[in-house]
């Protein structure tokens, strides 16, 4: 059995020089879609479950897939976590769950439409991190708000995200505040926001760094060599999944995405933690699509599921290539929850902010 904490697996990642992609999952087909595509590459795994996925599958459900997973593929050494945490309860039944960290996202009031500010961020991130590493668990927060640099709005695409304009000050992390924020509550992992946001419509031409702030990330890492980073909205929307969705009788507009190269770009300065979802999705209802208006009569779901989990294996398995995460499973020894704690404890895993940070404070 490989469940790994996802502080274990992104210290491995920063020390061999890749990022892991996180991708979400809300069913069976998709759970089988990474792990096949991890196996074939050889790269560990971050699963990651939204509260709408919680509630979708049901807890139940869910920990016992993960736990099928895990027992398929063995090998793969498999990070379950909580994607953005709107309070306390729900990292703590997720733990219980057995997920191995928590995204507690404090950026966002409890709603997850209400922006909150620094001190309440701070203050509900700092507990969360405090009672998650009493057991071993990581915790990732969040600092700056998702959402558009073009339009200044936030996003609420799939339901979560600030409702309505925010500043441009807002939308992007600012790198003292970021100092301070992973000093003050030890978080294993920080989310920052350079405008990305969630869902397909992010960008309405390729970006460039006027709407993909790269330098933000750069500037960060600067200042927090060895802060592992997070970068939500991360789905490239391929080109190629809109031209079939709508192809087959999707009305989806031309958008844009975060290109690779720009992930890959992070990656060189310090981001660990990349999240996809989107791109996972659609993948899977272009095929939806696709077989649906091909094959008229055709009524057995599998039909449907299998080509569509084949579809998101593929996407799955070219994110493992393109981010460097292929071929570093096997070199990962997993380490218990009950001995992360214990480093948690010793003080040993505590933020090293270097002198870099003072430098610039
Ligand atoms: O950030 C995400 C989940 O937390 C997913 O982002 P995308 O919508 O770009 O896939
Ligand atoms: O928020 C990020 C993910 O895309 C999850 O979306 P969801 O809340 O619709 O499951
Ligand atoms: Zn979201
Ligand atoms: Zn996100």
């Amino acid at each position: 059995m490989a469940r790994i904490t996802l502080r274990q697996l992104l210290d491995h990642a920063a020390e061999h020089g890749y990022g892991v992609p996180a991708f979400n999952i809300n069913n069976m087909e998709q759970g089988l879609a990474i792990m096949e595509a991890a196996a074939a590459v050889d790269a560990p795994v971050i699963i990651q479950a939204s509260r709408g996925a919680r509630s979708y599958a049901n807890d139940i459900m869910l920990s016992k897939m993960i736990e099928a997973l895990e027992e398929m593929y063995p090998e793969i050494p498999l990070c379950l976590h909580q994607d953005h945490g709107n309070e306390e309860s729900t990292c703590a039944t997720a733990i219980k769950h057995g997920f191995t960290s928590v995204m507690m996202d404090g950026s966002l009031k409890a709603d997850a439409k209400t922006a909150a500010d620094y001190d309440y961020n701070v203050d509900i991130t700092r507990r969360v991190v405090e009672m998650a590493h009493w057991i071993g668990a990581s915790v990732e927060g969040e600092l700056g708000v998702l959402g558009s640099l073009e339009h200044g709005g936030g996003e609420q695409e799939d339901g979560h995200g600030v409702e309505g304009k925010v500043s441009h000050d807002q939308l992007l992390t600012d790198p003292d505040q970021a100092v301070d924020f992973v000093r003050s509550t030890k978080v294993d992992a920080l989310a920052i926001a350079m405008g990305t946001s969630h869902g397909a419509y992010k960008f309405s031409r390729k970006p460039d760094g006027d709407i993909l702030a790269m330098k933000v990330v750069e500037e960060i890492h600067r200042r927090l060599p060895n802060t592992h980073l997070v970068m939500h909205g991360s789905s490239s929307v391929p080109q190629q999944l809109q031209d079939v969705f709508n192809q087959f009788g999707g009305e989806m507009p031309q958008t844009w995405g975060v290109p690779v190269e720009e992930i890959v770009r992070g990656i060189r300065h310090g981001v660990r933690k990349v999240n996809i979802d989107t791109d996972c999705r659609l993948a899977m209802t272009a095929t939806f699509r696709k077989v649906a208006s091909q094959i008229k009569g055709e009524f057995d779901p599998r039909k449907f599921l299998k080509p569509a989990l084949d579809a998101m294996r593929e996407l799955c398995r070219e994110r493992f290539e393109q981010f460097g995460a292929a071929g570093n499973a096997a070199g990962i020894k997993v380490i218990p929850l009950a001995e992360m704690a214990k480093r948690y404890r010793s003080g040993s895993l505590d933020p090293r902010i270097g002198d870099m940070a003072t430098a610039a404070e």
